[in-house]
């Protein structure tokens, strides 16, 4: 009896150990080998602490995040069945996807943005709003500066009282910020130019003015400023046919056209004298200024024909004067003149001589 119960208990065991065999193979699929190369139980808490005490070697080597060093202990204090434990311990040793915390996923999360090329749009949009809102300020201190030097050029220049060598010599930090901010300087040029009057040309026909009433300002004009080149007419727009009708050409000269106009502003009739070539020489221009200057000494007589205004325009000298109703060279009656017809021009000829004699 002994011998069949030994037996039947030993048959039962070999039926055990068969199905714990069968049992292995589909835990495997789950779990590591580990607990199946050493099935005996006794032995797993032996084999526990070693890997415990490599683990803990290894985080002394290398330390490893803490949220991995406090799931391993939480491990440890769980109180399992051997066989539980075993496999369970062993997939949280190898199974590294249980181990990854919520920072961790993060982390993997946003390099796996970057990988993919997905904007993140709060931290580089910070970064950027920094460095802008610097750029923002420094060109808003440009700006501020460069119209603060602007207004302080207006207003030297409304002063009257700049120059640029002046503004060098007399503050070097106005020079400084200039010299890195040229387009400041050359507006400021260019506004100097527009304020400043055009330059006044001495007339030989008068005496009576002085040097200092001639050009207060010739001293502070530009160098680079061309003598006529105020005078010109640089706008783009026709003074001539902006400011007279043009009815038609009532005489001609050797260098000149005289026209009949009438003066949009006024309504009244006058002639205009201009000259037939451009001046481009200022020699050429004080020349044909010569006969602007001696009309505009006369002054007004009653047997001079009276001057207005001129100016240049596109290298044309423009003259403006009085309309007379007739004119020696235009004698409509008859090409020849009477006795009492010459009479009288001789006596008006004597007479303009006479009242050019007092103005000059
Ligand atoms: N103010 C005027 N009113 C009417 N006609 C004028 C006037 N000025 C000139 N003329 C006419 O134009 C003609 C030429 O004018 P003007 O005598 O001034 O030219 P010029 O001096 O001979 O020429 P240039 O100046 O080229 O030598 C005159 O003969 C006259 O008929």
């Amino acid at each position: 009896m002994k011998r069949r119960t030994l037996r039947r208990s030993r048959r039962e065991g070999s039926k055990m150990k068969g199905t714990v065999a069968r049992q292995f193979p589909v835990q495997l699929g789950q779990v590591s080998l580990l607990p199946f190369q050493q099935p005996s139980s006794s032995s797993n808490p032996y084999r526990f602490q070693k890997l415990l005490e490599a683990e803990r070697n290894e985080e002394e080597e290398q330390p490893k995040p803490s949220s991995l060093s406090l799931d391993v202990d939480a491990d440890l204090d769980v109180d399992f069945s051997l066989d539980e434990k075993d496999f369970i311990l062993s997939q949280d040793f190898f199974c590294t996807p249980d181990y990854i915390t919520p920072d961790g996923q993060q982390i993997s999360n946003s390099l796996d943005c970057n990988k993919e090329n997905i904007p993140c749009p709060k931290s580089p949009e910070k970064l950027k709003t920094v460095r802008s809102k610097r750029q923002r300020q420094e060109g808003f201190l440009a700006n501020s500066l460069s119209s603060s030097m602007l207004c302080n050029q207006v207003m030297d220049l409304e002063s009257d009282s700049f120059d640029q060598d002046d503004l060098k010599t007399e503050n070097p930090s106005v020079v400084a910020s200039e010299k890195k901010m040229n387009y400041v300087s050359q507006s400021a040029v260019a506004l100097r130019c527009r304020v400043l009057p055009p330059p006044c040309i001495r007339n030989p026909y008068i005496k009576e003015v002085g040097e200092t009433d001639l050009d207060p300002l010739g001293s502070r004009r530009a160098k680079s400023t061309g003598f006529f080149s105020s005078v010109v007419g640089g706008d783009g727009l026709s003074r001539y046919h902006t400011d007279f009708h043009e009815i038609e050409q009532i005489g001609y000269g050797n260098f000149s056209r005289v026209f009949k106009v009438l003066k949009r502003i006024d309504g009244c009739m006058y002639a205009v004298k201009h000259s037939i070539r451009q001046l481009h020489q200022d020699t050429e221009k004080r020349q044909a200024l010569m006969e602007v200057q001696a009309l505009a000494a006369l002054g007004s007589h009653a047997n001079i024909v009276n001057y207005y205004t001129s100016w240049f325009e596109n290298e044309h000298l423009y003259i403006q004067m009085e309309l007379c109703d007739c004119s020696l060279s235009i004698k409509e009656s008859s090409p020849f003149f009477s006795e009492g017809e010459v009479l009288e021009i001789m006596y008006q000829i004597c007479t303009d001589c006479s009242g050019i004699a007092v103005h000059t």
